[in-house]
């Protein structure tokens, strides 16, 4: 099985130890968001760096990596520093034909290392590194330029994997409060016994169970900053009118506090369903919907952004040339034929369609033949049969066999979507539509 890099990454991230990467010259590659935090002070910036050059005590006192470059031999041992306890090291030389390719070292902390938030609780780097250089979006680029000092609502809509959120992030890095979080609350993700402590936070003893000082809410994490309501037509109709509290009055109550609170944020929320449609079916408030959309952005579909489509192929090939460290172009051809696609999961399938190609086509070169090894059958690579091609149906078995083999494992449509990057609507959409249970 190949590891989603989605589903890698959130496991690197939450694990609690300290993960660093370093090639044979211990120079680093790649480090986990605890090791970024406990010995960087949270700086991307020492990605190809030696590692000489971390200068933490901590981590240079226990760090087996010296020792690794010299032997060639992995070290695994226990160290104790003084007034910190006892430290887990393991460095492992990763080799190829005998020489090493890379070494990965985990560092198991003597603290009881905490696990690090989910998704929605991380302040998320600002998108700025998107493509919306087609004439579809110029408009919207416009306008985002226009209202970048103001704080009025936004809300986007458009079909599933059209690139939402990544506006979202794009026009917060835009705004007056770039610097400030960005916080993120998927209203489908979080289950819905726990959405309004985990967004509105509570008091000391508001309820059985819970915690003695009380929890902070992920309104509250983005005070000064913007919050992006994810997926709001999921979000439950006893807690709209909180929501329209916080952006009247700019006010809040968390569970169980007698006052409210104050707090400053802009916000932008995002949804693929008609809300007009639901505040007629009463699934949604009326004044609410009028107050998120002050201002709102259409994302088009990818199939009425043909000009998109031969661009973003480029910015993915870059993209997965420079995760996976190789430089693979593509034919004319395979280019013309992923342009003339109906992309139905938009920009999200394209780029896993490109994802896919990158890793799995045998040359340099990416061609119509490697489009079949989606799902694994040689047949139209060995004899480039590529009028029996059809591509949707090709994309569709992927699309099945990938929902298939990640539902088996996590059983949960909430745990399915994290796994794969996709939101738990379409997750449950695509496990109706192909009968998956
Ligand atoms: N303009 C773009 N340039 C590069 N990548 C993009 C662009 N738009 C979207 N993507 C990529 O496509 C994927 C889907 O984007 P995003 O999550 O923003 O879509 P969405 O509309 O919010 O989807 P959903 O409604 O399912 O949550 C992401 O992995 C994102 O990286």
């Amino acid at each position: 099985m190949k590891f989603n890099k989605i589903n890698f990454n959130d496991i690197v991230n939450t694990i609690g130890f300290y993960i660093c990467m370093y090639d044979k010259e211990g120079i680093i590659r790649y480090y986990n968001l605890a090791f970024k935090n406990a010995y960087l002070h949270g700086s991307e910036a020492f990605v190809g760096k030696h590692f000489s050059s971390i200068e933490n005590v901590e981590y240079q006192g226990v760090t087996g990596i010296k020792a690794v470059i010299e032997t060639s031999e992995g070290q695994s041992y226990q160290k104790k520093i003084e007034n910190l306890g006892l430290f887990y090291i393991n460095t492992a030389p990763i080799l190829h034909n005998g020489e090493i390719n890379y070494i990965i070292e985990t560092i198991a902390t003597p603290f009881k290392a905490p696990i690090l938030p989910v998704k929605e609780h991380v302040p998320e780097a600002p998108a700025q590194d998107m493509f919306l250089g087609d004439i579809k979006m110029q408009s919207i680029l416009e306008t985002i330029s226009r209202i970048s000092n103001f704080d009025s609502t936004i809300l986007i809509t458009g079909e599933s994997g059209t690139g939402k959120s990544m506006l979202a992030k794009y026009i917060h890095s835009k705004s007056k409060r770039a610097n400030k979080p960005f916080i993120t609350i998927n209203c489908a993700a979080i289950p819905e016994n726990l959405i309004e402590s985990e967004l509105f936070g509570y008091v000391a003893g508001a309820f059985t169970g819970a915690s003695q000082k009380g929890k902070k809410g992920l309104v509250e994490a983005a005070d000064t900053g913007t919050l992006f309501l994810d997926e709001i037509g999921l979000l439950p109709l006893q807690l709209q009118s909180k929501f329209l509290q916080l952006i009247q009055e700019k006010t809040y109550t968390p569970i169980g506090a007698l006052k409210s609170k104050t707090v400053d944020v802009r916000i932008i929320s995002a949804t693929n369903l008609n809300l007009k449609k639901q505040v007629m079916e009463h699934k949604f408030r009326e004044d609410l919907f009028y107050r998120l959309r002050v201002i709102e952005f259409h994302m088009p579909p990818l199939r009425e952004r043909v000009d998109a489509i031969n661009p973003l192929i480029d910015y993915f090939l870059q993209l997965y040339n420079k995760t996976y460290h190789i430089n693979k172009s593509i034919t004319f051809e395979t280019r013309k034929l992923l342009c003339s696609e109906g992309w139905s999961g938009n920009i999200r399938e394209l780029q896993y369609v490109m994802e896919r190609l990158v890793v799995t086509s045998r040359d340099d070169q990416i061609t119509v033949g490697d489009i079949p090894s989606f799902h694994e059958t040689d047949t139209v690579a060995e004899n480039n049969e590529i009028k029996n091609i059809k591509f949707e149906d090709e994309v569709e078995a992927f699309e099945k066999e990938l929902l298939f083999r990640y539902y088996s494992i996590y059983k949960s449509t909430y745990k399915l979507a994290t796994a794969i990057g996709i939101s738990q609507t379409k997750a449950s959409r695509l496990l109706r539509k192909y009968n998956i249970q």
